[in-house]
C-alpha cells in the first residue's frame, strides 16, 4: 500500500537548495515510518544530500543507512535513484525497481511515469548495470534536466573497492556518475569499517567535498560467542540443541559449501527444526519459494548466505569466513532491528586449515594475473589471521572485531555481552583443551583438507558464501557476485581435469595440489629436510627457550622461586627430549607445552623447586590444578600450538624457525639430575577426566551450553 508522501509541503525543482528544517524531517520520519527521532548520523546524512552536498557515510549494519536516502526521496518532488535492489513490498513509498529481468510492459509503464511532468515515482531502484548503459544514462540526464533528479544514493559502495570483501565489478560502472550529473549529490553509504575501503570508495565516486559521517560499528545488541568443533563429538548435534533451546526464533546459518548447506539442512529439518537449504544450487523457483517462506516466517531457519530479514535473532557461521569484515557484516545480519540476537561461529581446525589453503591459492593466482584491476578482491591471508585470532586467541571478542576496523575501545564496551568478557574461565578452558587437542591430533597426524569438499569441486556446489557469481539471475538482493578463494580453486581444478577425469584422480590431483603447496611453504622456511619428525638442535633450544620464560615468568608471579633458571629450563627440556626424542617432535611438542603450562599457572614455588631439585613428582600431576590458567597464557600457548601444528602438516623439520628468533646462548648440558616420570598421554587425559568430575561446576558455566563433559568425552576419543 502506498501512503500520502507528505505531511510536508513539497520543495520545488526551483527550491531546490533550499533547506528543510529538523522539525520537518522528523515529521516525515514519524509519518511515513513510525519511528520517534533520527538516529545516530541520519540527520545529519539528509541535511548534507538536501543542500546538494556528497556525503560519504558510515554506519554499522542495521545502523539506518537506508532512510538517509528514504527520507530526501520524500521531502522533494523528484526522483532519488538508487543502486540496490532491495524489498519493496512494505515500503509503502512510491519506490519502484526497473531492471532488464522485468516484462517490457512492466518497464514501459515506469518509463511514462518517469517522463511525465510531475512522477508519481519517488525512489528508483536500479542495478549498477544499467546505470552504465547509455539509453539509460541519457535519460537520467533528461530528468535531470527537468531538475527531477535530487539524489544518487550508492548503497552498499564498499562493493566499488577491490580492496573489499564483497568486491563487485559491477560497481565500477558508477565512477561515471559523478561526470555525467555534475551537480546531483551523491550518498555513499557502507558498513565497511577497513579505511582503505574508504577512501577507495570516495576516489571511485570521485566524491566532491564530501561530508565524511562516521559511527561506531558496536553492535552491542549481538552477544558474540565462539564454538569448538574439535572439542565436539558432534557439530550438527550441538547445532541444532543451540536453535531448539532459542525457540521459534528466525536464524542463518552461513557455511563454505553448498553440500554442507544441504547436509546441515537435512540433519536440522530430521531434528524438528523448520528448515530450508538457500543458495544459488537451487533453481530460481524453490529458490524464490524458499525466500517467501522464511520472510513470512514459515521457516525457521535458513541454511544459506546472502538473504536478510530484521528480526533474525541467531546468525550462525557454520565454518570460519574468510575475514573480519566479511564475518562482521554476515553476523550484522542478526538484530538488525536492535533487539537482542546472537552470533555463533562454530570454529574447527580443519575448517581453518581449508580456508588458509583456499586463500593460498586465491592469492598465488593474484600473483600471477597482470590484471589485478578486474575481478579479485585484494584479501589475503593476513586478514583470515585476524579471523582465526577472533577465535583462538583469548579476550574481549567485541573488542577483537572493532580494533580489527581500528576503533578504539575501553574495556568497559562489552558489557559481558561476547562469551570471552562472559565465561573467561570457561573460554580459557576450551582454549586449553583445544591446545590439547591440536597436540594429540598432531601426534594421529591430520585429515586431508580436500577430502571432504572434493564433491564440492566435482559437482561445482559451492555455496554463494564462496561463490557469489549469480547477478545474471536477477537476484541481486540476495547474491553477490565476489570472486574468491573457491571459485579460484574450482578455476584450477577445471583446467587440470578433463571431462574424462574419475573422481579418484580428481581427488588424487586436488591433494598432491594440497601437499605441494604446504611442502612449497615449507622450502620458503627451511631449505633441508631430512626427516619430517625429527627434533632438531634448534627446536630444542627454542623449547628450552621457553622453559626458560615461563620459569622466569612463574618467578615473578610467585615471588620466591630459588632455582637457577638455566639449568631449570635445561632439566625439563632434557626430560621432555629423553622421553620423547624418539617418539617423533609431534609428543615432543606437546610435552614441552604441558610443562609450560604447568609453570604458567601452578601456585606454588616450592613445588616447582621441588619438582626440579628432587625430580620425585611429574609436573603433569600438578596440571589438574584448581586455578584456571591465565588469560594471556593460554593464547599464547594455543598460538603456538597452532603454529607449530601447521608446520607438522607442511612437514617441516621443526618450528624452531618460527621460535629460534629468540636467541639462544646455552648448548645442550648434559642431564645430572634424577628426573620425574613423565605420564602417558591418556595419563594425563584420565588425570584430569576424574579431577574435573570432582570439581562442581560453577553456576554460571552451567549456564553455558557448551557441555565439558562432551569435551571430555571427545578427548578420549582422540586418543
Ligand atoms: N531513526 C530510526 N529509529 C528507529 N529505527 C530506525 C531508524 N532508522 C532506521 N530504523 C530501523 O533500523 C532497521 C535497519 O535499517 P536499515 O535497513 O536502513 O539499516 P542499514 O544500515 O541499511 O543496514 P544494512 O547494512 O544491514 O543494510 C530498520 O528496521 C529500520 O526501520
Ligand atoms: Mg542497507
Amino acid at each position: 500500500m502506498k501512503k500520502s508522501p507528505l505531511p510536508l509541503q513539497n520543495l520545488g525543482a526551483k527550491d531546490k537548495r533550499r533547506k528543510c528544517g529538523r522539525d520537518a524531517l522528523v515529521k516525515l520520519l514519524r509519518w511515513n515510518f513510525g519511528h520517534p527521532d533520527f538516529r545516530g548520523n541520519q540527520l545529519e546524512a539528509i541535511e548534507a544530500i538536501l543542500s546538494g552536498r556528497d556525503c560519504f557515510c558510515l554506519m554499522p549494519t542495521g545502523g539506518g543507512k537506508s532512510m538517509c536516502y528514504q527520507i530526501p526521496a520524500l521531502a522533494k518532488t523528484g526522483i532519488v535513484l538508487e543502486n540496490q535492489v532491495m524489498a519493496l513490498k512494505e515500503k509503502g513509498i512510491a519506490a519502484e525497481f526497473l531492471s532488464s529481468t522485468q516484462t517490457s510492459q512492466l518497464r514501459n509503464k515506469i518509463h511514462e511515469d518517469l517522463d511525465r511532468g510531475q512522477p508519481s515515482i519517488r525512489l528508483l531502484y536500479v542495478t549498477p548495470e544499467l546505470i552504465a548503459t547509455s539509453g539509460f544514462m541519457s535519460k537520467l540526464k533528461k530528468i535531470h534536466g527537468r531538475g527531477l533528479l535530487n539524489l544518487i544514493a550508492v548503497d552498499e559502495a564498499h562493493c566499488i573497492s577491490s580492496w573489499g570483501h564483497d568486491f563487485r565489478p559491477s560497481y565500477r560502472k558508477l565512477s561515471s556518475l559523478r561526470n555525467q550529473l555534475q551537480d546531483v549529490p551523491i550518498l555513499a553509504l557502507t558498513a565497511t569499517a577497513v579505511p582503505k575501503v574508504q577512501k577507495d570508495v570516495i576516489d571511485s565516486l570521485n566524491l566532491q567535498n564530501p561530508l565524511v559521517l562516521k559511527s561506531s560499528f558496536n553492535r552491542p545488541n549481538i552477544y558474540y560467542e565462539v564454538r569448538y568443533k574439535d572439542l565436539m563429538d558432534d557439530a550438527y548435534a550441538d547445532l541444532c540443541d543451540v536453535l531448539k533451546s532459542a525457540g521459534d526464533v528466525c536464524a542463518i546459518v552461513y557455511c563454505l559449501e553448498r553440500t554442507t548447506c544441504d547436509d546441515l539442512s537435512t540433519h536440522l529439518s530430521k531434528n524438528g527444526i523448520s528448515c530450508a537449504a538457500y543458495h544459488a544450487g537451487l533453481n530460481n523457483k524453490l529458490r524464490s519459494s524458499v525466500l517467501d517462506d522464511w520472510i513470512c516466517s514459515k521457516i525457521q531457519v535458513v541454511v544459506a548466505t546472502g538473504i536478510d530479514r530484521k528480526d533474525v535473532r541467531i546468525v550462525c557461521h557454520f565454518n570460519i569466513p574468510k575475514s573480519m569484515e566479511a564475518f562482521y557484516q554476515e553476523s550484522g545480519r542478526a538484530g538488525r532491528d536492535q533487539l537482542p540476537s546472537r552470533s555463533l561461529l562454530y570454529y574447527g581446525v580443519d575448517d581453518r586449515k581449508r580456508m588458509e589453503f583456499i586463500l593460498s591459492i586465491a592469492e598465488s593466482k593474484k600473483l600471477q594475473s597482470s590484471d589485478s584491476e578486474h575481478g579479485l578482491s585484494k584479501k589475503s591471508t593476513s586478514d583470515f589471521n585476524l579471523m582465526v585470532e577472533y577465535c583462538e586467541g583469548f579476550g574481549c571478542r567485541r573488542k577483537k572485531i572493532l580494533e580489527s576496523f581500528g576503533e578504539e575501545v575501553s574495556a568497559s564496551l562489552c558489557k559481558k555481552s561476547c562469551d570471552a568478557c562472559k565465561h573467561p574461565n570457561l573460554v580459557a578452558k576450551y582454549l586449553e583443551e583445544l591446545t590439547t587437542a591440536i597436540a594429540v591430533r598432531q601426534r594421529n597426524g591430520f585429515s586431508k583438507i580436500l577430502s571432504s569438499s572434493t564433491d564440492a569441486f566435482e559437482n561445482e556446489n559451492f555455496s554463494e558464501f564462496w561463490n557469489r557469481n549469480d547477478e545474471a539471475s536477477g537476484s541481486e538482493e540476495d547474491i553477490s557476485d565476489s570472486e574468491d578463494g573457491f571459485e579460484v580453486a574450482k578455476g584450477i581444478s577445471r583446467s587440470k581435469f578433463s571431462k574424462k577425469t574419475g573422481i579418484n584422480e580428481k581427488i588424487e590431483l586436488l591433494q598432491r595440489a594440497e601437499e605441494n603447496y604446504y611442502r612449497n611453504k615449507a622450502h620458503d622456511k627451511q631449505a633441508n629436510r631430512p626427516d619430517k619428525n625429527a627434533i632438531s638442535g634448534a627446536l630444542r633450544e627454542s623449547s628450552k627457550q621457553r622453559l626458560l620464560d615461563a620459569l622466569k615468568h612463574a618467578h615473578q608471579r610467585l615471588g620466591d622461586l630459588k632455582v637457577d633458571f638455566e639449568a631449570s629450563s635445561t632439566i625439563l627440556e632434557n626430560e621432555c627430549f629423553k622421553k620423547y626424542g624418539k617418539s617423533g617432535k609431534s609428543f615432543y611438542y606437546s610435552q614441552v607445552a604441558s610443562k609450560v603450562r604447568w609453570l604458567s599457572t601452578t601456585s606454588s614455588a616450592a613445588e616447582i623447586t621441588n619438582q626440579i631439585g628432587t625430580g620425585i613428582k611429574s609436573p603433569l600431576e600438578n596440571i589438574t590444578r584448581k586455578e584456571e590458567p591465565s588469560p594471556q597464557t593460554v593464547s599464547t600457548i594455543l598460538h603456538d600450538e597452532r603454529k607449530k601444528e601447521v608446520n607438522k602438516v607442511i612437514g617441516e623439520q621443526h618450528c624452531g624457525d618460527i621460535e629460534s628468533k629468540t636467541s639462544v646462548k646455552a648448548s645442550t648440558p648434559q642431564m645430572q639430575t634424577k628426573l620425574p616420570a613423565i605420564p602417558s598421554f591418556s595419563q594425563f587425559v584420565n588425570s584430569r577426566k576424574s579431577k574435573e568430575m570432582q570439581q562442581p561446576k560453577a553456576s554460571e558455566e552451567k549456564e553455558h551450553h557448551h557441555s565439558p563433559n562432551k569435551h571430555t568425552k571427545k578427548r578420549m576419543r582422540l586418543q
